[in-house]
């Protein structure tokens, strides 16, 4: 153990697409920007494991006007409450200001009521004799639905209202509007929104794509097992390869360490042959389910949210754009 040394950077993989920008996107993003004089407030979810990486530009160039919160979800999956995660929490928290931010766990009432505090107060703040409208957005599987089921639940004590799965993509069209804040003598009611998971059309670095993938914003068949199952050994490596210890050695070689696991565990083929398929999904599962170690991928510093806001400048807006100004971009670094 003590000899083991991790990989220090995970190596560029050009075939890796950087691409999950499919139409019922587009259409939702576009519905939303329809519906925005009727909104109050937008709810921007984003994934707490991936506090940079799953911001979506399309976000604030298409729903700009609005007021916005920025609620980082999957607290749970990514802090262990400690110290050290109030002082990333303050970092982004301070990233973003004047824009306030909120962390959650859909099964913390604490965070969800947080959450709604925040929205009963923009309510009251508004006045609107037709209640307060809205809307919840953010990228794939990052956990919208479950944040909107969870507000109503805490909030006016109803049941599940929206699907949620552990593939992206369970919402494919925006969706009834809920309740979530009852009305009084001195407020009117909140009522919330639900829209389809939107990702970046063109995500700046293969990292970044590998990074997404892991969390769970891009379906699984898009990026071989393996190559999702290497780079989560990469990070697992870096954070602390004991993690892994009951089923293998450190290592840096992925085939080593699926073999491990397959065997460990019974995952095997015709012959005894490992099964490195179906033990890279299985690992990878275990990491979204946070049996598998729980930790941020994304570097906070104070620096990073101005690093990353450079690296996606003119991705945002659309495919064909953000591919020009990547090309643009390769051509100024090989200078
Ligand atoms: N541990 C944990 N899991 C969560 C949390 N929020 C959501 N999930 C899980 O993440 C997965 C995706 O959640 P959804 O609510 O369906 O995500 P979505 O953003 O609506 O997904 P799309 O339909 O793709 O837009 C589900 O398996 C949820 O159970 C959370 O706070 N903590």
């Amino acid at each position: 153990m003590s000899s083991f040394i991790p990989r220090r950077v995970f190596p560029h993989l050009d075939s890796l697409p950087r691409s999950y920008f499919l139409g019922h996107h587009r259409a939702g993003l576009d519905k939303m920007k329809t519906m925005l004089t009727y909104i109050d407030l937008v709810i921007e979810c984003r994934d707490y494991r991936v506090p940079l990486t799953s911001r979506n530009p399309l976000f604030e160039e298409n729903l700009a006007g609005r007021e916005r919160l920025i609620v980082y979800t999957k607290q749970d999956l990514g802090s262990k409450r400690k110290q050290q995660d109030k002082n990333r929490e303050h970092v982004i928290e301070e990233w973003y200001r004047p824009t306030p931010v909120l962390f959650s766990d859909h099964k913390d009432k604490g965070s969800v009521r947080k959450v709604l505090n925040f929205a009963r107060d923009h309510a009251a703040m508004k006045a609107s004799l037709m209640g307060s409208r809205m809307l919840i957005v953010g990228m794939p599987n990052v956990g919208k639905s479950s944040l909107l089921n969870a507000l109503r639940k805490v909030g006016v004590h109803k049941g599940k209202a929206a699907h949620t799965g552990a593939q992206p993509g369970i919402t494919r069209k925006i969706g009834t509007t809920v309740k979530i804040i009852e009305g009084n003598e001195n407020s009117e009611s909140v009522y919330l929104m639900d829209t389809p998971g939107v990702f970046i059309p063109y995500v700046p670095n293969t990292e970044s794509m590998l990074k997404l993938a892991l969390c769970g914003s891009v379906k699984d068949a898009i990026i071989a097992p393996t190559t999702l199952a290497d780079y989560l050994l990469y990070q697992l490596n870096l954070y602390d390869p004991r993690i892994y210890s009951i089923y293998a050695h450190p290592t840096n070689e992925v085939v080593d360490f699926l073999s491990a696991v397959a065997y460990k565990t019974g995952r095997l083929q015709k012959g005894g042959t490992p099964d490195v398929e179906a033990s890279a999904l299985w690992m990878i599962q275990k990491w979204r389910n946070g049996q598998l170690g729980r930790f941020v991928l994304d570097d906070v510093t104070a620096e990073s949210l101005e690093r990353e806001r450079s690296d996606t400048e003119g991705l945002g807006s659309s495919l064909s754009h953000a591919r020009r100004a990547d090309k643009e971009m390769r051509r100024q670094r090989s200078k």
